[in-house]
């Protein structure tokens, strides 16, 4: 995937675990590797190497990983650091997130979850790349987010909002799919225009062309004056058709003419009106679905779809869920009047485990219904609604959870279905894991994993 070969600056005090993270990264081509035993060093070197990614540790006699991470973004704020802790460190790897770590690996690490890591970084910076003043940002016009997903919609935004192209905004609800309309029209030569939203399901059936397009003076009982509608407010800006999905089929075809000639007349009019309205459009709907059942035009799909992007779910960028807690800690404190300071890493790990059927709309409501209990400066798991408090079954997408595993709860949950797939065999387990076998036995212990209620003994 890189361009060129990228460099790795690997910082450990401990000789071990530095001989170990060149035997795995220096087979491995596209890596040119270079070790520290300390901060100060590895500070020094890098005034010389200069490199794209420095993994610390985090527990480090002298300067600890977390300056020597705060001392590279000052210095350069290009690098990408990774923190690499113990697993009883979690609270301290938090803290190494908020300080901007670009994520952090639990020892002892193995070649391919270094590997997951470092291809993560390298398909950001590829992204990076071809806009880095504006993504190095963490959001984008409203759009929060760090997740490599993310910056290819940012990407897809960043390419079709000049044009004056119709968009598909397809994605869940909650997705953020309003937040993508408005960044298109705000990045389009349109955005001194107005941008007007429209919820297409809140109108009913034989209100939403007059919503749309206007009326005239007595069109219909009540019609007392002439009305202008939704397009014609839009001129020379944007309309965001909502869920459109729901619109019902003589609006459809109405709509239809407005994409093929750019025309539309008002509820009792005989007047064409020409128009210079930009659509985006948005759906959580399976419009294929709705075509075959006849219940949506596929001519008129045809027309929306010219160029369509998709909101990703939340729990398939669960990286950005610490970052969107912080934002919405910030938002509600000021809206409530709070000063609440963080959120208890149990309670995070449970809310990136959790899979946010409404999306970062639920989060966002989450994290406001936790502002308003917490008495005190932490949030923690009882504040949030009773469903994030239930553990998460472990074999709900485990897959999912297991690529965003960087908290102890989640090592644990990792550890137990191994062992349970294993048929608890310890041997075999840690094989698996690609720790000793004596690391797992202190791992089962120190997290208190137990087969059917028991403690596993040494011969399982
Ligand atoms: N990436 C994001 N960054 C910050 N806030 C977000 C993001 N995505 C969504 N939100 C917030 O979540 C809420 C829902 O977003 P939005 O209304 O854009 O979603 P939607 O996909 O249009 O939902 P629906 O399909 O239900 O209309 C809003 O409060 C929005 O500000």
């Amino acid at each position: 995937m890189a361009e060129k070969t990228t460099r790795l600056l690997y910082v450990d005090d401990e000789a071990a675990y530095r001989s170990i993270f060149c035997r795995e990264m220096r087979e491995d081509k596209r890596f040119m590797v270079e070790t520290a035993a300390d901060g100060p060093s590895a500070l020094r070197l890098l005034e010389s190497y200069r490199a794209d990614i420095v993994l610390t540790d985090l527990v480090m006699p002298g300067m600890d990983g977390i300056t020597v991470l705060q001392e590279i973004h000052r210095r350069y704020p290009e690098i990408f650091v990774l923190i690499l802790t113990g697993v009883n460190s979690a609270q301290e790897a938090v803290r190494a997130m908020k300080a901007g770590a670009y994520d952090y690996i639990l020892k002892p690490f193995d070649a391919a979850m270094l590997q997951m890591q470092l291809e993560k970084i390298l398909h950001h910076r590829l992204l990076l790349q071809s806009n880095a003043r504006e993504t190095q940002e963490l959001n984008f016009e409203h759009l929060v987010g760090q997740d490599p997903a993310m910056f290819e919609l940012f990407e897809g935004i960043r390419r079709i909002a000049p044009t004056n192209a119709t968009v598909l905004i397809r994605g869940e609800s909650g997705t953020g799919k309003e937040l993508i309309a408005e960044a298109i029209h705000a990045r389009s030569s349109r955005r001194d225009k107005m941008f007007v939203p429209v919820n297409c399901a809140a109108l009913t059936e034989s209100l939403i062309n007059s919503a749309l397009f206007g009326h005239e003076k007595g069109a219909f009982t009540g019609a007392a004056a002439r009305q202008i509608g939704f397009f014609e407010r839009a001129t020379g800006g944007t309309i965001f058709l909502d869920e459109i999905g729901d619109i019902p089929q003589q609006t459809q075809v109405s709509l239809l003419r407005v994409l093929e000639l750019g025309t539309f007349q008002r509820v009792g009019g005989t007047e064409t009106i020409q128009v210079d309205t930009r659509i985006i459009c948005a759906t959580n709907k399976d419009l294929e679905g709705a075509i075959s059942e006849k219940t949506f035009r596929q001519d008129l799909f045809y027309r929306l779809n010219v160029v369509s992007l998709t909101a990703p779910p939340l729990r398939e960028r669960t990286s950005d869920i610490p970052l969107l807690v912080n934002v919405f800690l910030n938002k509600f404190n000021r809206q409530i009047g709070k000063e609440v300071a963080s959120i208890d890493p149990v309670a995070l790990t449970r809310l990136c485990a959790y899979r946010w059927p409404g999306n970062v709309r639920e989060l966002s409501n989450a994290v406001e219904r936790a502002v308003v209990f917490c008495p005190g400066s932490q949030l923690r798991l009882e504040h949030f609604p009773t469903e994030l408090q239930k553990p998460p079954a472990v074999d709900e997408d485990f897959s999912l959870r297991l690529h965003t595993s960087n908290l102890p709860e989640i090592e644990a949950e990792v550890i137990r279905k191994v062992l349970e797939d294993k048929q608890w065999n310890l041997s075999r387990a840690a094989e698996v894991l690609g720790i000793a076998r004596g690391t797992l036995y202190s791992k089962i212990k120190s997290y208190g994993i137990e087969k059917n209620g028991h403690s596993p003994s040494v011969d399982i």
